[in-house]
């Protein structure tokens, strides 16, 4: 076996480098390629020149499929199997030495019963395969303590995707190897080995999915998918599902949320992140076109934010990604601009869209205008007559974010921003306000801890039921969810509340009395943003409602809109019956809590109930 898959070539500017002196990583690598038993082995080294060789490899094996130049130059369209679009909750596991640190939200197995299992499926796993050693950094390499990662794989479209996604290559392995770092391990094989002469497919992935986590090793092993938050394993594996129980133990936040900076007419900046569960608008309010007079927005982030109490107090935030991996559908020229732009300039890997006859993309929300005739996301001829989406409901676009134009300077810092306002949002037809300002800090929590939205395409399984996603979190905890409560109570414990967030809770998806959206949502979205940041100022007013104060119709700036005082009121009323209803469901998921729930929760739900009686 050598050691880079081009090492015998005699050109100078061979890509890839040549194994590493860190002997710790050396072995392990050395390991897995003993296990998994790959044709051979790659190291990444994330230059230029090697992933155009990739992307020429994957396109003349028809997994990438180029687009045309003058549309998306450098972008490519893949396309997964039909079986293989999505994460895989139902086979998510926390591995933890007890079971009850795991808690009840996760799935769980004996880490040793794990390992047995795990060395079973990646024996000879990677035969016929290239191995790829990709080593990462999430955060900045030039972070306080940068978080080290190395992703084996034996997918180059992962290498691909991973490139956009993070910060990888040669720099990041001579940072590891000068300062002996300790990295994550993160495995990762699609499972379809190739025997002798066996032709490959496109999209190799095994119906067996196995998405491993062991927090005490913070190791992540994961087989049989080739998708997204499955395969690219410093996203949501590492960034949030590992990176949480390091913040758990080193008293910071990993959590599942955009950051946006804003600037009003009066040139004062303000930092807002927010929480809501996949495909539930993080990235568009990310890239948030405003149409509130005088306001500017930049984005900071659009999924993942790593915070941190500062030295005076306030909570910063970072994120540690170097890419978008947005869902596509709905992104479109009218209702996100900036991503679309972002697209545009090319460098973009397209998983699952339709593909129009003049070499461009398509998908539900592109456009106004439906093409007449596309090629759908599984190779099918497609009209507007189908009857059937053209592009997959969670196909993704994956772009680099410095491709974003309105990409703030501060995204660079390598600490992070000062996160002045915090909001929690879901996607509920009913119940929850488009807006509701949090009493205090811990009813904030209760909003985040309650927090519930309509299951979406962003995971296997039925779309449109109502479950509670603690902070968005609930398929990222990598631990106990009682415990992940407390510990945002604990960290944020005895800091001045005047320097701490102000909490919001939204919902941009609330149906008005017609069916149709409440709120037209998207751009407008900055009104409420408006709002939120004028209650921190003392100067906007509300109405106190049982679950928090609701913008009154004066309160909310809405120049320009044609928005009725019915129509509003359907967006923000608080509905007495609704919440009856609600309140049953948030005794039932505090009781699957057992003694794990904080006290601090259960007495904030003692106060909602004593004001919903009133
Ligand atoms: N009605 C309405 N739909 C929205 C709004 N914001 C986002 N959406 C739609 O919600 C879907 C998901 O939005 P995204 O911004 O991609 O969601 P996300 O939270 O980034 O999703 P993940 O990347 O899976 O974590 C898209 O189809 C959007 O068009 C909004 O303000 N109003
Ligand atoms: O993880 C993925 O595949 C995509 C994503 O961002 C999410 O589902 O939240
Ligand atoms: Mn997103």
């Amino acid at each position: 076996m050598t050691i880079n898959a081009n090492e015998t070539t005699t050109e100078s500017n061979v890509p890839g480098l040549k194994g590493t002196t860190y002997a710790k990583l050396q072995a392990w690598v050395d390991e897995v390629a003993a296990l998994t038993q790959p044709k051979d082995v790659y190291w990444v080294d994330g230059s230029e020149a090697e992933i155009k060789r990739l992307q020429g490899e994957l396109v003349e094996k028809g997994v990438l499929k180029p687009l045309d130049e003058s549309k998306f130059p450098n972008s490519f369209a893949a396309f997964s199997d039909p079986a293989d679009v999505a994460r895989v909750e139902e086979r998510t596991f926390i591995c933890s030495e007890k079971k009850e640190d795991a808690g009840f939200t996760n799935n769980w197995m004996d880490p040793s019963e794990m390992h047995a299992k795990l060395d079973g499926l990646f024996k000879g796993a990677m035969r016929g395969r290239t191995m790829y050693v990709i080593p990462f950094v999430m955060g900045h390499l030039d972070a306080d303590e940068p978080k080290f990662g190395v992703e084996i794989t034996d997918s180059a479209y992962v290498v691909a995707s991973m490139r956009i996604m993070a910060r990888i290559g040669s720099d990041v392995l001579k940072k590891i190897e000068e300062t002996e770092a300790f990295f994550v391990p993160a495995l990762h094989s699609v499972g379809a080995p190739l025997e002798d002469g066996q032709e490959d497919v496109v999209w190799p992935c095994n119906e067996d999915k196995w998405i491993v986590h062991f927090p005490e090793e913070r190791s992540i092993y994961s087989y049989g998918s080739g998708y997204g938050g499955n395969a690219l394993l410093g996203k949501k594996c590492y960034a949030l599902r590992i990176a949480s129980v390091m913040a758990r133990d080193e008293g910071w936040l990993a959590e599942h949320m955009l950051i946006l900076k804003l600037t009003s007419p009066e040139k004062k900046s303000y930092h807002i992140a927010a929480a809501f569960p996949s495909a539930c608008g993080k990235t568009n309010l990310a890239l948030l076109d405003p149409t509130v007079e005088g306001w500017t927005a930049e984005t900071l982030g659009d999924d993942i934010n790593w915070m941190r109490f500062g030295k005076d107090g306030a909570l910063y935030g970072v994120n540690p990604e170097a890419g978008l991996f947005g869902v596509a559908p709905g992104t479109g020229w009218s209702t996100n601009p900036n991503a679309m732009r972002g697209i545009a300039k090319g460098n973009t890997i397209f998983t699952n869209v339709a593909l129009t006859d003049d070499g461009g993309v398509w998908w539900e929300g592109m456009t106004d205008e439906v093409p007449a005739h596309l090629t759908d996301w599984q190779g099918n001829d497609w009209t507007p007559e189908s009857g059937r989406p053209a592009a997959h409901p969670n196909s993704r676009f994956c772009t680099p974010i410095d491709q974003i134009d309105m990409l703030s300077d501060d995204y660079y810092e390598p600490n992070g921003v000062k996160i002045d306002a915090i909001l929690f949002g879901g996607r509920r037809k009913t119940t929850i306000p488009l807006v509701t300002e949090a009493r205090d800090w811990k009813g904030g929590i209760f909003m985040g801890a309650t927090l519930s939205s309509e299951t979406t395409a962003a995971a296997a399984g039925a779309t449109g039921v109502v479950r509670r996603d603690p902070m968005a979190m609930l398929p990222f905890i990598g631990y106990d969810a009682g415990d992940y409560l407390q510990h945002w109570l604990d960290t944020s414990a005895g800091h001045d509340p005047e320097k701490l967030p102000k909490i919001f809770l939204v919902n941009w998806f609330r149906r008005d009395r017609d069916g149709g959206f409440a709120w037209p949502g998207f751009g407008e979205n900055s009104r409420v943003l408006k709002w939120a940041l004028e209650r921190i100022e003392g100067k906007a007013d509300g109405v106190e409602t049982p679950i928090g104060v609701v913008p009154t119709f004066e309160s909310m700036d809405l120049t320009g809109l044609d928005t009725t005082r019915e129509q509003f009121e359907d967006a923000v009323k608080f509905d007495d019956a609704e919440w009856a209803e609600e309140l049953k469901g948030i005794q039932e998921w505090f009781a699957r809590f057992g003694d794990s729930l904080p006290e601090e929760m259960s007495q904030e739900l003692t106060r909602l109930e004593e004001r919903l009686a009133k």
